[in-house]
């Protein structure tokens, strides 16, 4: 079968496939062509669809060539028109002398399409059906610069050399996909939003070198609400792959400095996600602060091993449904050309009809069962609502499975948990089910109170569901919570830290100076601490934790006074408050004047 015929029955024939038109190409093993060949022609022939239509329908080329489908005319068209190399077969085959035949009037009615759109340029044309494809709003590019190997500053001057920065996510997203903007994250430090199309970031060297990492923005909440510190001890992160927050982690502690021997334990299940993970953390530059153990499962680790004995910290990003994650769901648009159309005006065919249509001939099409695709890619059939209830019931036994797990580790203090699910099963009914377990009470877990919250957490301002946390208001602002397709730019997102005290299993109070904790605090009651965010005992007057310093300098930043938007200190490094984010010269987050509606805050404590 040809790529037209395989990428035809994939976009109208009968399927057993469910889900994304990503995964009902990448999941059909059938297929003889290559699986991502027959997927571009099949996404591009889509968001071409309403100009195929018109152009098929006013050159006639049904009611001429009788053997063609309306299905198969656009794909033919669209690579006559549009593909590098045009139609993938020989001249001498039937279904390319059918289109070759009708040649000239095929290019007329495409250059008389683009002119009523008063495009001047093929180039703007592709990126007006590119626009038209997004929507009006479009869900931006995140991209994490990666402390360990970079600064904010060297990739403002080197991979964003030439963009603007604007102060709104709003401007970002409304922005054409290609213009050079940037927007510096108000919540999250290091992070950067830019258009999706602007450039393709996995070409440049800054991402080959592991300099940047492609991340959501809501998917950097966990381990920036877990606020790793030296005095933290060794970090689990529980279900790693592929690593995106594992080496976030030895991101934010190689700005604080890693204390000496400080590990993060990295673990995953799955043998073939453990090598990805491998591959990142080493990219990533971390691999040196990480142990990763592949193909094992944290529900099998020992709390009490010697190994894990100084583990403070646990981020649990489980398995979870998937149903917050962009894109997930697409399942393209497409117009048809009708059958037997005998010289149509254009645009009369309706083209831009949400729902996929079928022309005469084109087989008939059962509904295909709805695929519900978890986040580390297990497929389970939902055909109703009782089966999607209890995949979500499955899931939440196993993810609080999990959070009573890491709440048993001896030392440990603060716990994120975190999904990209919407569901309140898997969010704030597996934090309520854990704050009511027995572990929980007996030694002393709670939920992290919002105003406790690291500045960019309690800033943000959408919050968990209360009536998911059976009414508990404090609980539920305690939640954070990300929506897509709310204006903020983010992929749908859970995460809720948890917390405990000195008290060890309902017995012995650590020794502890006051009940303010161990450390020197400032007026305001904050902990004190030095430019490597090490806080000062009490007890001696001394650094709570000796800083490995053994791997050369541990910087807030780099470069020379008076570059980049930030304020510097006299050595010409970032000034950042007490959360890591850095102050913004003044002037630098100052709005242009029409920007009514946006988000933005500045990085000022
Ligand atoms: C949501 S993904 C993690 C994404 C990752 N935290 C990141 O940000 O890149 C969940 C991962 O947990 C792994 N996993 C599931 N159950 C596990 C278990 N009991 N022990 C270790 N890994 C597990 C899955 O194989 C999957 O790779």
């Amino acid at each position: 079968m040809s790529l037209y015929h395989e990428a035809a029955a994939l976009l109208t024939g009968p399927s057993t496939h469910g889900g994304s038109l990503k995964s009902r190409v990448f999941s059909n093993k059938d297929l003889k062509s290559p699986p991502a060949q027959v997927y571009a022609l099949a996404l591009e022939t889509c968001k071409w669809s309403s100009v195929l239509k018109e152009v098929v329908e006013s050159a006639e080329l049904l009611k001429h060539e009788r053997k063609l489908t309306p299905i198969l005319s656009i794909l033919l068209v669209h690579d006559h028109l549009l593909a590098k190399g045009g139609i993938a077969l020989p001249a001498s085959h039937g279904l390319r002398q059918s289109i070759d035949r009708h040649k000239a009037r095929l290019t007329s009615e495409f250059t008389k399409a683009r002119i009523r759109r008063r495009c001047p340029t093929i180039e703007t044309f592709r990126d007006l059906i590119e626009a038209e494809y997004a929507g009006p709003v479009q869900h931006p590019r995140w991209i994490r610069v990666n402390a360990i190997k970079s600064t904010l500053d060297a990739q403002l001057e080197t991979t964003f050399k030439g963009f603007e920065v604007v102060p709104s996510i709003t401007q970002v997203m409304t922005a054409p996909r290609k213009k050079k903007v940037l927007c510096l994250d108000g919540h999250i430090p290091n992070l950067i939003a830019v258009p999706p199309s602007v450039l393709d970031f996995t070409k440049t060297e800054a991402y080959k070198k592991g300099e940047i990492i492609l991340q959501d923005k809501a998917s950097c909440f966990p381990a920036y609400l877990l606020d790793p510190r030296p005095e933290d001890g060794d970090i689990i992160d529980a279900c790693s792959a592929p690593g995106n927050k594992t080496t976030h982690l030895a991101g934010i502690l190689s700005e604080r400095g890693f204390a000496r021997g400080q590990t993060i334990h990295a673990f995953e299940k799955d043998r073939n996600r453990a090598k990805t993970l491998q591959k990142m953390i080493k990219i990533a530059g971390s691999d040196a602060k990480t142990v990763v153990h592949p193909a094992e499962d944290f529900l099998r680790a020992d709390p009490q091993a010697e190994e894990y004995a100084h583990v403070g910290a646990l981020l649990l990003d489980p398995s979870c449904s998937g149903s917050g994650i962009v894109g997930r769901d697409d399942v393209p648009e497409l117009c048809l050309p009708e059958a037997l159309a005998s010289k149509n005006k254009p645009g009369n065919g309706k083209s831009g009809n949400k729902k996929r249509k079928r022309a005469e001939g084109e087989e008939e099409m059962k509904p295909a069962p709805a695929m519900m695709v978890d986040d580390d890619g297990q497929e389970t059939v939902v055909s109703s609502e009782k089966d999607l209830q209890q995949r979500i019931e499955a899931l939440a036994a196993f993810q609080l499975q999990i959070v009573l797990h890491a709440f048993e580790f001896p030392n440990a203090r603060k716990v994120t948990y975190s999904t990209c699910s919407v569901h309140k099963g898997e969010n704030e009914g597996v934090t309520i089910r854990a704050l009511g377990s027995e572990v929980a009470r007996r030694r002393g877990w709670r939920v992290l109170r919002r105003e406790e919250q690291v500045r960019g957490m309690w800033e943000w301002d959408v919050r968990g569901e209360v009536e998911g946390c059976e009414g508990d208001k404090e609980v539920a602002e305690g939640c954070v919570r990300a929506f897509r397709d709310d204006g903020r730019g983010t992929m749908g997102f859970f995460v809720v830290m948890f917390v405990r005290d000195g008290t060890v299993d309902g017995e012995k109070k650590q020794v502890e100076e006051d009940e303010e904790g161990p450390y020197v605090r400032d007026q305001q009651g904050r902990v004190v601490r030095d430019e490597n965010g090490i806080p000062t005992l009490k007890a001696t007057g001394r650094k709570a934790v000796e800083v490995d310093d053994t791997e050369g300098d541990v910087r807030f930043g780099s470069g020379s006074e008076g570059e980049g938007p930030f304020v510097r200190d006299g050595d010409g490094r970032i000034v950042r408050g007490p959360d890591g984010m850095p102050t913004l010269k003044k002037g630098a987050d100052e709005e242009s004047e029409d920007e009514s509606e946006d988000d933005w805050s500045g990085f000022d404590d």
